[in-house]
Order: structure tokens, then sequence, then C-alpha cells
């Protein structure tokens, strides 16, 4: 029996939940930050509010002659401060005089009257006035440091880290990190223009800074001096740069804490249908990731060795225990070394281009002959159904390990592949693909986009950022689905229905003793004998399409009718591309007439073809690439003669116990 592991028990620390008496001291840090940033645009209202609750508290205590001499003296010293600045025209020394005086008239009021409205109104006329001379002089002062600093950039005059005193006041920010990044630029020699507002997130922080223009002060630019960078900022965690939405945009990320650090065991089975949410994964915060099967079909994607069938093994060791999912494989691993494990597990499996044609043409057969059975049903009120659930039978779940792969071996699949993404849906049949390149052709070539029918896309760790918009859409990256700031194999990010924005979370590892012990309990198929029907398969359905995958011998039935079907070859050409149905009553007929050949009339004559030239066009094609000779005549007709090697599918993809010569089952 497979034992559940505690999910938690392998997250080295998750987020813990933020009691709700903290939100008070959140606010409060907040109000503490904003004015640490507002700091120097607060100083007058400071002083004013101070020299006010000053005079109050002189009021308080009782103000004597002595007080009151103090006060005159000050208000006459002030004054002729003020006089001797104006008549010698020394801006600071009357400034100081105008301001001094404010103050103590201020101070003065408040000592008479106590907390009252004169003394407010005092308080007030004075912070308005000191306000009308600071703010001028703050702007001028910030715009001069701001031109120093650009100049210092454009120039280049100083060396990088050295030159602009990064200490000076002005180059902070609203918190720590936010302080110590614009300085960290500053000393690189491209001082930020704006940083946006920093998030803090449960694995760290992350801001977009926007450089100024000049010469070398790109995102890019900066992004080559990473290493100097971290060295400046000199805070905690790992750094993570890329260029933003525009070459001027900086992002940066530091992470500094990873709860996801540690690999995750997978927990085993969790679901009994295919229609409850699936768990492949858990968050930062100990939440699971959840991919919804019913919703639509799921699209795998990220580099090479990134965890993809890690988490299509946990989608399987799922699945093979709802009783109303049948599976199916297409492994283009020679061998099907990724699904082989879970052979007993499925209705079909197989692992190349033939074997792959096969089951599509099952599961095209298995869409028609779902959609004419939902054709005959009718709902309580007489409506007709047009969505299949687990009540008309179980789902199929098609699993496809490398796509990219089966459409660069096989492309003649890819539109059976795009009629069953477009249509199977609603068949109850679902595609799960994974691939490595998630490129146009992947989904099925130029103007095809089958990528718009992976309703769920599951993002593994990518090395370089061109496949993200690929896999998610464009102007993701921009957005935030940063792939590439992925670290570890099986690290995730899901977009779906549930989950519309980025969020980094990781996998559970699914190691090969779980398969081993989940599809042995699981098993519904061996590979001679086929087992008892996975789900019942609706009563009294319609004639079936034409030609429906062949049970096997004495079975009763194939898949969920009856154990696993035995696949039928699908009709190819010599080099193994498909043959298109409308040409297969043609090529059997170049191929039952052997090395006689046959004419265009004896084809008429035979029904094979019609009195115009339809036929002409294949031949002459087929004998250009080498298959037919054209050489001969019978009386006045030219002989179309097969002369080409025919192409020999596997008959079944099924079977595992037959001997190979490449690879003997007996190995
Ligand atoms: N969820 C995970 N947690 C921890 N490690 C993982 C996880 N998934 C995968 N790995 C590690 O990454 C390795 C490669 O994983 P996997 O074979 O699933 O990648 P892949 O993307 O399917 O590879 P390929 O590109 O060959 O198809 C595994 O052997 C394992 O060590």
């Amino acid at each position: 029996m497979f034992r559940p592991v505690d999910a938690h028990d392998h997250v080295t620390s998750p987020v813990e939940k933020v009691p709700s008496g903290s939100r008070a001291r959140q606010a409060l840090g907040t109000v503490c930050r904003l004015c640490g940033r507002l700091r120097y645009e607060l100083i007058p209202a400071a002083a004013t509010a101070s020299m006010t609750c000053l005079g109050w508290l002189h009021h308080a205590v009782g103000v004597g002659p002595e007080g009151w001499g103090g006060y005159g003296l000050g208000l006459a010293a002030a004054g002729a401060l003020t006089y001797g600045g104006l008549k010698f025209k020394n801006a600071p020394a009357a400034s100081l005089g105008v301001a001094s005086t404010g103050a103590l008239v201020n101070t003065a009021v408040g000592a008479m009257t106590g907390p009252s409205v004169p003394s407010l109104i005092a308080g007030g006329v004075v912070t308005i006035a000191s306000y009308g001379v600071y703010v001028p002089w703050l702007i001028k002062t910030r715009h001069e440091r701001i031109a120093l600093q650009i100049k210092a950039a454009k120039t280049a005059p100083l060396p990088d880290g050295m030159g602009v005193n990064v200490t000076q006041a002005g180059v902070t920010g609203d918190s720590v990190e936010e302080t110590a990044l614009r300085r960290a630029l500053v000393a690189l020699g491209v001082p930020a223009q704006d940083v946006s507002r920093i998030v803090f997130t449960d694995t760290g922080w992350h801001a977009a800074v926007t450089l100024p223009p000049g010469k070398n002060t790109s995102a890019e630019t900066v992004i080559a001096k990473q290493t100097q960078l971290e060295a400046n900022l000199d805070l905690p965690g790992k750094l993570r740069l890329a260029v933003g939405a525009q070459a001027n945009q900086l992002i940066v990320r530091m992470q500094t804490n990873d709860p996801l650090a540690e690999t995750i065991a997978w927990p085993g089975p969790a679901i009994t249908s295919v229609e409850h949410a699936l768990p492949i994964g858990i968050y930062p915060d100990g939440s699971q990731v959840f991919i919804d099967l019913v919703a639509g079909h799921v699209l795998i994607a990220g580099g090479t060795d990134m965890g993809k069938s890690g988490v299509i093994n946990c989608v399987i060791g799922n699945l093979v225990a709802c009783e109303d999912a049948e599976i199916l494989g297409i492994d283009m691993k020679p061998g099907a070394l990724e699904l082989g494990p879970w052979r007993r597990n499925m209705l079909a499996l197989a692992d190349d281009a033939d074997g792959a044609r096969q089951v599509l043409t099952m599961v095209k057969a298995e869409m028609i002959r779902r959609g004419k059975y939902l054709a005959t049903l009718r709902g309580p009120k007489g409506e007709p159904v047009r969505k299949w659930t687990s009540e008309h039978g179980p789902y199929w779940i098609l699993v496809v390990d490398e796509l990219a792969e089966l459409l660069r071996q096989a492309p003649d699949v890819a539109s059976e592949l795009v009629t069953i993404n477009q249509v199977a849906r609603a068949m109850g049949i679902r595609v799960i693909a994974a691939t490595q390149s998630p490129s146009e052709q992947a989904f099925g070539g130029k103007g095809t986009d089958a990528r718009q029918q992976y309703s769920t896309r599951i993002g593994l760790p990518v090395f370089e950022t061109e496949p993200i918009n690929m896999i998610f859409g464009r102007g993701a990256y921009g957005r935030g689905w940063r792939l590439d700031w992925l670290d570890l194999p099986g690290k995730v990010m899901v977009s779906s229905r549930r989950y519309a924005d980025p969020r980094e979370g990781r996998c559970y590892y699914v190691t090969d003793r779980d398969i081993v012990v989940v599809s042995t309990e699981h098993a519904r198929h061996e590979d001679e004998e086929p087992a008892e029907p996975a789900w019942p398969h609706p009563q009294h359905e319609p004639d079936p399409d034409p030609e429906p995958p062949t049970p096997p011998p004495g079975s009763g039935g194939g898949g969920p009718r009856g154990g696993r079907p035995h696949l039928r070859p699908v009709p190819t050409f010599p080099d193994g591309s498909r043959i298109p149905d409308n040409r297969i009553a043609l090529w059997e007929a170049l191929q039952k007439a052997g090395p006689d050949g046959v004419t265009k009339p004896e084809l008429v004559a035979d029904d094979i073809v019609g009195h115009g030239s339809s036929a002409t066009q294949p031949l002459t094609q087929w004998t250009k690439k080498g298959w037919l000779d054209d050489s001969g005549k019978r009386g006045q007709a030219k002989v179309w003669r097969l002369v080409a090697v025919a192409h020999t599918p596997r008959p079944e993809v099924t079977s595992t116990d037959e001997e190979n010569s490449a690879c003997p089952a007996s190995l």
C-alpha cells in the first residue's frame, strides 16, 4: 500500500499565517515608512509643531517675567538678523532671521494662550510661510543633485563604483532595501530615475527601476555588471536582474528565502475522480498547486531535465486511482522510457510515430463515437446534451510526452492533433502535452495555434526567455511569468482559470519506487489478458464509426468496453507519412496490381477513380518521389507500377512480449 507523506514535512519554512493583531503594526509600519521617505518634505511642519508644543508646555508650567524677557530678547535678535540679512543682501542670514522670528512668535503665542485657536492659527500661518520659502529651495537642490548624478553617469568621469557621494541625503527610499538599491546604482554610475514601490513577497522582494537616458545606462549594461551591483547592495539574498518592458527598465528581484528549496515528496494519489482538482505540488505558503482536467487540455513546457516527466508522473499517478479516467500515452522516447512504467494502467501506449498514428486514430474514432452517442441523449426537459461528464463514461486522457518530437517525426498527425484539441473536449477527451520547445511548429504550424486550446499551462524552468511568451501567451514575460527565474527542477508556474497571476511553486517529486507501487496497486491491464472494464460504457449506443478499434480476439470488446484494444496499423506511404483517406483506395489498387501495374482506364473501370483527371496528379507526384514507375504502356494507356518498398508500421503497439531483433524482450 502506498503511504502518503505529509507534504509540509518537506517544506523548509512555509510562511506563517499573519495574526490578525499584526494588522495595526503593519499599518504603523507603513506610516513610519512614509514619514521616513518624506522626511525632508516634513521638516518645516515638524519644526513648527514642535515649537507650538513647546509653547503649550511653557504655558502649562507658567511663564514668569524672565520667560517673557527671554522671548522679547529672542525676537529682538531674530529681527536684527533679518534686518541685517536684508540690508547686506545676505540671503541665508535673512532666511534664518525670518524663520527664527516666525518660530519665536509661534512659541510665544502658544506660551501665552496654551492649546487654543489663536495658537493653532499662529502655528498654521508660520507653517505655511515656512513652506513658501522651503519648497522652492528643496526642489532646486534636488534638481541640481539629480542633474549632477545624470551628468556623472553620462560622461562617466569617475571610475565605476566611485565618485558620487553615495551617502548624500536624497539618495534614499522608503525602505532599507530601496535606499540600498538606489545607492548601489549611484555607486555603479547609473543612478535610478525612478524606483517603483518595492514589493515584498514570501520569498523576498522585487522592484522595477527606471534608468536614466545615457551612453551606458541601459538595463542590459547594468545586468552585465551584476556582480558589482551585488557587492554594492550588500544585502542578504540571491539577486536576479532582468530587462523590463522597456530597454531602460531594470527588474530587480532579491530572493531572501526559498521555502521550496528542498525536494517535496509526492504524497501519493489524492483524487478518485478526474472531475476533482488534481494536486501537483505546493506553493511557498504550503497551499497546494492544483490543475483542473475537466476545464481543458494541459500543456507542460520547460527546459531539458527541468521536471516535465516529473509533472506527468504526478498527474498519471493521480489518474490511475480515478475510476472515471482511461489513460492513453504517446512517448516519443524509444521504448517509452518515461510512460512505459505506467503501461499496465494505460489503454494504449505508443513509443514511435506509427504507434502514435494508431493511438490518434483510436482517439479520433472514440471522439466520433462519443459525439454520435451524445447526440442521442436528452436532458430531463428534453434538451440536447452537449457535454460529456463521468456519468456518460470514463474521460480519456491522452498524454503526449515530447509533442515537438512527435510532430517532427510524424508531421502528418499535426492536423489530427489539432482536431482532437479543438473538438474532443466536449466528448470527455483531454490532451496533456509536454514539450521542451513550445514553438509554432509544436502547436501545429502557422495559422493553427493549437496552443490556445490548452487552458492550463504548466511552465517549468527555462534557460532562455524566448519560450515564455510561447507558453503563456503574448506579453506574459513582461507580466511576471518569469520561468527563467525558476532555479530548481520541478519549480513551476501554472496559468489557468484558477491561477491568473504568476506565482512560483514546486511540484511533488515522484520517485521510480512510487511509480512501481502505485502502478501495481492500480494496474488495470495485463499485456496479454485484458482486465475488467474500468467503467461501463453507455448502453444502447448508436452504431459506432465505420472503423472502430478492433477488440482483441476472444476478449469480448476493446478498451472501456472490455480491456485494452489492439490498435490497427494506419496506412502509410513508403516514407512513413500517412496516406490521406481519399488516396487510400488508389494506393491499395496499386499495391494489388503488383508488378503488372495498373492503367487509368482500369482504375476507372474498377470504380477507384472517376473519369476526370483526379488520379493523374497524385500518380505523377508519387512517380516523382520514386515510388511508382510510369515507363510502361498497355495499349495506349500509361501503366503505373509500384516500385518502392512498402513502409511497415508496427501492427500493434501494446504488445511487450514479442521478440524484436533490435531490442529483444528476453533481454
Ligand atoms: N519536482 C521535482 N523535485 C525535485 N527534483 C526534481 C523534480 N522534478 C525533476 N527533478 C529532478 O530533475 C531531473 C530531471 O527530471 P525530469 O526527467 O522529469 O525532466 P524532463 O524535463 O522530463 O527531462 P527531459 O528534458 O529529458 O524530458 C530528475 O531526475 C530529478 O533529479
